[in-house]
């Protein structure tokens, strides 16, 4: 050893580290901070201990060719293998992690009931892709759990996972199969555990998928923050863990044994303290039943864990909160899916079936912001858990229950000194109110968004009930133009009918005919432009009265009172984090304590004021969140039941609106189609007519040939009615004339007609104003 170097200090020929404070002590070795001799770089040092340098040589060896073999982003790269100076022995330096194991995250007050999800998917992601890499260099890993994760942070503060600690590694094909022993006992598979365990004589082999087994158990672990099979005493009641782990039902994914002796309580379920949302427990639960699968029938290949874990980790996330349940809902979904796919993931969840559902995201209704066949990946990249897409049901307009709270208990404590057991339950009081913490921001959120969907839901409504009366004020229009259209036809054709009436014999036949032609459809016509006037009417009063008391006064957005429920003035998280951070301090206390092999009269005496200040603490902590937040967030619940009834009503309301009004442009369109009919039949017979009367005096019905026609009835010399005569041609002649003008006037309307039929057929696009858009 170096004569320059501080007692505890090591070194090899590029290394030198301290070995006061271990980063982590595993079975074989000490793991200690280091810095490289060449730039200064800090490593991880990884020294065997007496109990490492006792395995045969060719095991030790081996996890350094598996470490030089390896090379991955989510495995720990290797830096050097060096002998120590002075005792020979060969050292390992990795990569130096500064944020620890999985195992050391999950004793954190604030992950002891499970990974937060995106940090879960991280992890689940990471050790898939670095198992991957594993198998594609044939390597079975053996000791698989928490504690041989490391976590380390990339440049942009995001976490990555690695596999560490190759010491039961050992290349192995996937066909093949090894007998020797390794791993860490709660992690093992039933078999091997049986056999390194219970040390049954049976000579089994194992395969690589022992591995599968251990990242299932690994996998529960960092979701709940506790293992999934426990046999009342753990350790100490081995028969029963075997029994657990090979008795298993299929999908079974935990067996608890709360008492001695007592029965294991099976699950197919995670923990509802579990802090995955539901969308992610659908996703995960399978996984696990899968990997946790001792039935070798039915147990899982590698290539199935990798692409469902692949599935599981590709997936997008698209947040929506249900105010009629309070629920925030997290849906995982592939990115190329459309929302008819959304839909019915959120109709798992929710139980609103999917063509119930009215999904509104910034007081706008889904569907008209996006294509119904985009895909996710191109929804709006707001959406997010503090801004969600609202979802209702279109039919119900009752509200469920307030949803119940779930809090893991707070120990039982004595007031009897046990420095042992009252550490593990001062870390127990950390883990619970670290817990109430979080729910207390996640029910804070859930108030907040409840104020956020009645604003949205009321711009929704109000958005809508505009659009009905922009709409209707341009059907209004419509409607009167072609009322007035029509009076102008029956006028003009009641002042040509006469004139052909009294023109000729043939004319006033003509006129005769055409009145029997057009009778009908004139009839008809008014009859459909009465119609209109009496819908439009009806549904007009309605929608104006809505108006005046909605989009005036806005009565629903006054009687929303946006005050009630939790608030983040209160400070309610902020409040419990005090206790939580007195509680941490008891425990940094405790733990002294437990250190201490005895403990003087006045630190007992302190220990004890600990205690029952803990007791004290935990009953703020809970009853602050309890009989404060819960209390609002349920008053403010309530109270939006009862405003939520009302604001249905407005919603139906402008259903039954919006269809009427459809109704109501249908029927306008029969009506302006049947004007156009009446106009071309009118017109066309007309003319036909027409043609005909000037084809009889062997010339075309022009002024001319009805002169001529007329010259040949009255041109016969009868002196008393010349004069007569004469004014009747006159007469006649004026008629034709003023005929010629009806006939372009008749033209001119029916380009004009033209023109509103193609309106009509064009409503529906104008500025979107359609109610069919909002169906
Ligand atoms: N690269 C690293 N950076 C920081 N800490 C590390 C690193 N590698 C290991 N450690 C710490 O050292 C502990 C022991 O390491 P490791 O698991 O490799 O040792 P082991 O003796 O093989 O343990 P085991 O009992 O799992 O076989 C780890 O649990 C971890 O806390």
């Amino acid at each position: 050893m170096s004569r320059h170097l501080h007692s505890a200090s090591r070194e090899s020929s590029s290394y030198i580290w301290d070995t006061q404070y271990p980063l982590g002590q595993g079975a074989t070795s000490m793991v200690f901070r280091g810095r490289s001799k060449r730039d200064g770089e800090e490593v991880a040092v990884k020294v065997f201990t007496q109990a490492g340098h006792m395995r045969p040589a060719d095991v030790q060896m081996r996890e350094y060719d598996v470490m030089r073999k390896l090379k991955h982003q989510n495995i720990v790269s290797l830096l050097d293998i060096e002998e120590e100076i002075g005792t020979h022995n060969q050292v390992i330096v990795m990569e130096l992690s500064y944020s620890g194991t999985l195992f050391n995250m999950l004793e954190e007050p604030q992950n002891a009931y499970g990974l937060e999800e995106s940090e879960y998917f991280l992890v689940l992601a990471h050790v898939a892709a670095g198992m991957k890499h594993l198998r594609d260099n044939d390597i079975v890993h053996r000791d698989i759990k928490p504690g041989n994760i490391l976590k380390y942070v990339a440049e942009d503060g995001t976490s990555v996972y690695k596999l560490t600690d190759f010491g039961a590694a050992r290349e192995l094909q996937e066909e093949e199969q090894f007998m020797s022993l390794y791993g860490t006992e709660e992690y093992l598979h039933p078999d091997m555990y049986e056999r390194a365990v219970l040390r049954t004589p049976a000579r089994k082999q194992f395969g690589v998928t022992v591995d599968l087994w251990s990242l299932g158990v690994t996998f529960f672990h960092v979701a709940t923050g506790h293992l999934p099979f426990r046999p009342f005493g753990g350790r100490r009641n081995r028969d029963k863990m075997h029994e657990i782990t090979t008795q298993k039902a299929s999908g079974i994914i935990s067996g608890i044994q709360r008492s001695d002796k007592g029965p294991v309580e099976w699950s197919r379920e995670l923990p509802p303290t579990c802090r995955l949302s539901l969308g992610a427990r659908k996703l995960v639960t399978p996984f696990l039943a899968g990997l946790l699968e001792s039935d070798a029938d039915k147990v899982w290949q590698f290539e199935k864990f990798f692409t469902q874990a692949k599935n599981i980790t590709i997936k997008t996330v698209i947040h929506i909160f249900c105010p009629t349940s309070s629920t925030c809902w997290r849906i995982y979904t592939n990115k190329e899916n459309r929302m008819s796919h959304l839909q019915e993931l959120i109709a798992e969840q929710s139980e609103i079936p999917s063509g119930d559902q009215l999904l509104i995201f910034e007081g706008h209704q889904l569907c008209d912001l996006v294509d119904h066949l985009s895909p996710v990946s191109n929804y709006p990249k707001s959406i997010s858990e503090q801004s969600p897409i609202f979802v209702y049901s279109r039919t119900l307009d009752e509200v469920s229950k307030f949803p119940p709270v779930n809090l893991p208990e707070y120990p039982r404590m004595s007031m009897t000194v046990v420095p042992d057991v009252d550490c593990s339950q001062v870390k127990q009081c950390c883990a619970v109110t670290n817990y109430i913490m979080m729910d207390t921001e996640h029910c804070h959120l859930r108030s907040e968004l409840l104020r956020h969907s009645v604003r949205d839901f009321v711009s929704y409504v109000y958005r809508r009930y505009q659009h009905l009366d922009d709409y209707l004020g341009q059907l209004r229009l419509h409607c009167s133009t072609a009322r007035q259209w029509l009076q102008n036809f029956a006028q003009m054709g009641r002042h040509t009918l006469t004139l052909l009436g009294c023109l000729s014999a043939d004319t006033a036949k003509l006129a005769t005919e055409m009145e029997q032609i057009t009778a009908d459809l004139m009839n008809n016509c008014f009859e459909l432009s009465s119609q209109v006037e009496s819908m439009l009417s009806k549904v007009g009063s309605k929608l104006d009265r809505l108006a005046e008391s909605q989009l005036k006064r806005r009565q629903l957005q006054k009687e929303w009172k946006d005050d009630i429920g939790c608030q983040q003035r209160d400070r309610c998280k902020e409040r419990i984090e005090v206790h939580f951070q007195s509680m941490v301090r008891i425990m940094i206390l405790f733990k002294e304590d437990k250190r201490k092999r005895n403990m003087s009269m006045i630190e007992e005496q302190f220990h004890k004021h600990g205690k029952s200040k803990l007791t004290v603490l935990c009953t703020k902590a809970k009853s602050l969140y309890m009989g404060y937040c819960v209390d609002q967030s349920e008053r403010q619940f309530q109270e939006f039941s009862k405003w939520y009834r009302r604001a249905h009503t407005c919603f139906i309301e402008s259903e039954q609106l919006n269809l009427q009004l459809s109704e109501l442009a249908d029927k306008q369109t029969e009506f302006v189609r049947k004007l156009a009919k009446l106009s071309s039949q009118y017109c066309q017979s007309m003319e036909e007519k027409l043609s005909r009367i000037g084809n009889l005096s062997g010339n075309n019905a022009s002024l001319d040939g009805f002169k001529a026609q007329a010259n040949n009835h009255w041109n016969k010399p009868r002196p008393e009615v010349l004069n007569q005569i004469n004014h009747r041609l006159k007469l006649s002649e004026d008629a034709l004339q003023s005929l010629m003008k009806d006939s372009n006037l008749n033209r001119e309307m029916l380009t004009q007609l033209a023109m509103l039929v193609d309106k009509d057929a064009n409503m529906d696009r104008l500025d979107g104003l359609h109610p069919s858009q909002y169906g």
